[in-house]
């Protein structure tokens, strides 16, 4: 018998997709002169792939990698559109949940009928009988019909009657996930088992990289329906997890940025050539009441240009440029282009943008940085005086914070001077030199209100040694930083910092005068620091409330204390577990001695 268990030779699978019911009828009568209209969708494509008999592989990828459509493929459901699939072995396939049982059958009906249609009869039968049952647990249940079972008892039933059948080749794809954390244990050992005794071959799909890495040798991780790492399985899935990582802390910036995770990406991507800046223009309020004509922009150092962006020309939003605006479809307030005395150029007007602004990007050399002290924006257009925009950088403390104004200097020409520290020192509260107040993004209109007493300028989260992070390892440090400047005397505020998890539930709750902490009187720019070392969430998405209360009478605690400024939810952050089985740490991660006597 060969060594080879499964070998895939530039397997390929095309699914049409059809523009109408009506053409993918026509494309199945399959008439030789009317083709249904459709587009073509690679699921797969020129995958290779070689298991030895033995081999115990896990495919881990995102949604829509092609995992189940190479495993369909493997176990004979699917046929490939190109490309050559050699299978040496009887396969037992345990796909979705809800194919291979009949729902209105007992759990009993379904294991004799699965038995007998692989041959298994009388007394074999009975006696595997009792072994599925014994395995499964489902003693209460096996005369209820199946389609009265949960997800979970569904899987227990499967997965005991797929390895009770001694496969030769077992796929499984995800369906252990439906069932508990005990029951997955207690599969990977009998996976484990099969493999040792009998030989067996095991293709493996999860989203769980610790079940990987519990039960394979090798994984193969799969991206857009190619292969794009094939080792040990350790090393393929820290590459894995170290991306789905990086993925999360783009889907906090991204939202952060108010913009999509592609151009988020590009403008995250670390380049050595040049160091790129986020800028945006801002009214007070949600869009534009009034139209302003953008049609250069200009990053200047004294009188030389840095950087130029010509608005409205040709690739004028190509994100692979150095300088682009971002006009993603229907989130921005970038108009068309528009003809403007011969040559073209954009609105910053309502162009009902979801996002409310209008950002744009400019890069510089990055060998120019640290050359920076006086760098100014140069905006050349016809900005509607009527209202006024304002000019606001992103800083990698995750924040757009306001530099400045548009204000017409005559012939059109708005040049706004940026702060060294605006760039080089984006954390610092009074970054800011050429507003009144640093403000941070999607604050209401009673947050700029003449008589504010105090706000908060600006929040950051980071790690340790003091890196902006989205994204925590569980156990280690999170240190949450309020900038706030108070506009006139305050007396004895209270600092607050709140944690939800993503269904609402709070988590945690820390403030000054919990922590035993007189502020005393405050007056303009300062700093409170959260440090939560270490942090004791378990693994998942968390939003974080930050607030400067008025008072707290801790004796009678009302649930939300009047407060100066109180950013509600604004913030988020993720915790992953460097543990394997992250799913089964619970919500929080408690110190815990442990004594053992004998
Ligand atoms: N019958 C079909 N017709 C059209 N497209 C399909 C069909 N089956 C799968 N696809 C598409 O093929 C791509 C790959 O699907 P597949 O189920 O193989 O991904 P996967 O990696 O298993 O994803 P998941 O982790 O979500 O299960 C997806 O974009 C899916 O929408």
């Amino acid at each position: 018998m060969s060594d080879i268990a499964i070998r895939a030779t530039r397997v390929s699978k095309m699914y049409k997709m059809f523009k109408s019911r009506r053409d993918q009828v026509i494309d199945l009568l399959g008439l030789p002169f009317f083709k249904g209209r459709h587009d073509e969708f690679w699921a797969l494509r020129d995958l290779d792939l070689v298991v030895p008999r033995g081999g115990k592989i896990g495919i881990i990828g995102h949604n829509g990698a092609g995992k189940s459509t190479l495993l369909k493929i493997i176990a004979g459901q699917v046929t490939p559109s190109s490309g050559q699939v050699e299978v040496n072995g009887r396969v037992q396939a345990l796909m979705e949940l809800g194919t291979g049982f009949h729902p209105e059958f007992t759990g009993r009906e379904n294991v004799f009928s699965a038995l007998s249609y692989q041959g298994i009869v009388g007394t074999a039968a009975r006696r595997r009988f009792d072994e599925i049952v014994e395995f499964s647990e489902l003693e209460e249940f096996i005369d209820n019909p199946v389609k009265t079972y949960s997800a979970g008892m569904y899987a227990r039933l499967a997965f005991s009657v797929a390895t009770a059948i001694e496969p030769e080749i077992l796929i499984i794809d995800e369906v252990l996930g439906a069932g508990d954390a005990y029951f997955a244990g207690k599969c990977v050992d009998r996976m484990n088992e099969i493999t040792r005794k009998e030989g067996a071959t095991i293709l493996f799909v999860s989203h769980d990289a610790s079940s990987v890495l519990r039960l394979c040798d090798r994984s193969i991780w799969m991206k857009k329906g190619r292969c794009i790492m094939d080792g040990p399985a350790h090393e393929v899935v820290k590459e894995y997890v170290d991306a789905m990582r990086f993925e999360t802390e783009l889907r906090h910036r991204s939202r952060e940025m108010h913009l999509g995770k592609g151009t988020a990406r590009g403008i995250m991507a670390s380049s050595d050539a040049f160091k790129k800046f986020l800028f945006r223009f801002k009214v007070n309020g949600e869009h534009p009441q009034r139209s302003h004509l953008i049609r250069r922009i200009t990053l200047q150092k004294g009188e030389s240009a840095l950087s130029s962006l010509d608005v409205g020309d040709a690739m004028d939003n190509a994100i692979q440029e150095p300088n682009y605006i971002i006009s993603e479809k229907d989130a921005t307030d970038w108009s068309q282009p528009i003809q403007d005395n011969g040559g073209l150029a954009r609105l910053y007007c309502d162009c009902r943008g979801t996002e409310q602004h209008a950002p744009f990007v400019l890069s510089v050399p990055a060998y120019l940085r640290s050359e920076l002290p006086e760098l100014l924006l140069v905006v050349e257009g016809d900005v509607d005086a009527r209202e006024e925009v304002f000019v606001e950088i992103w800083d990698d403390a995750g924040h757009y914070t306001r530099v400045g104004t548009l204000n017409d200097q005559g012939n059109g020409r708005y040049a706004i001077p940026l702060s060294d520290r605006a760039i080089d020192e984006p954390n610092t509260p009074s970054a800011c030199k050429s507003s009144a107040v640093s403000k941070t993004q999607s604050q209401t209109e009673d947050e700029f209100s003449p008589d504010r007493v105090l706000a908060i300028t600006q929040v950051e989260l980071t790690d340790s040694t003091g890196t902006s992070k989205r994204v925590f390892p569980m156990g280690t440090e999170l240190d949450v930083t309020i900038h706030y400047e108070a506009f006139r005397e305050v007396k004895d505020p209270v600092f607050a910092v709140t944690f939800h998890r993503l269904d609402g539930v709070q988590m945690d709750h820390k403030n000054s005068k919990l922590l035993n902490f007189n502020i005393g009187n405050v007056m303009g720019t300062g700093v409170a620091k959260f440090s939560f070392s270490p942090l004791r969430l378990g693994p998942g998405d968390y939003l974080v409330t930050v607030a400067v209360l008025k008072y707290l009478d801790i004796d009678s605690w009302i649930d939300q204390p009047p407060s100066y400024d109180r950013h509600d939810r604004r913030y988020s952050f993720s915790v992953f577990s460097t543990l394997p089985g992250a799913k089964n740490l619970g919500a929080v991660f408690q110190d815990c001695s442990f004594i053992f006597t004998n």
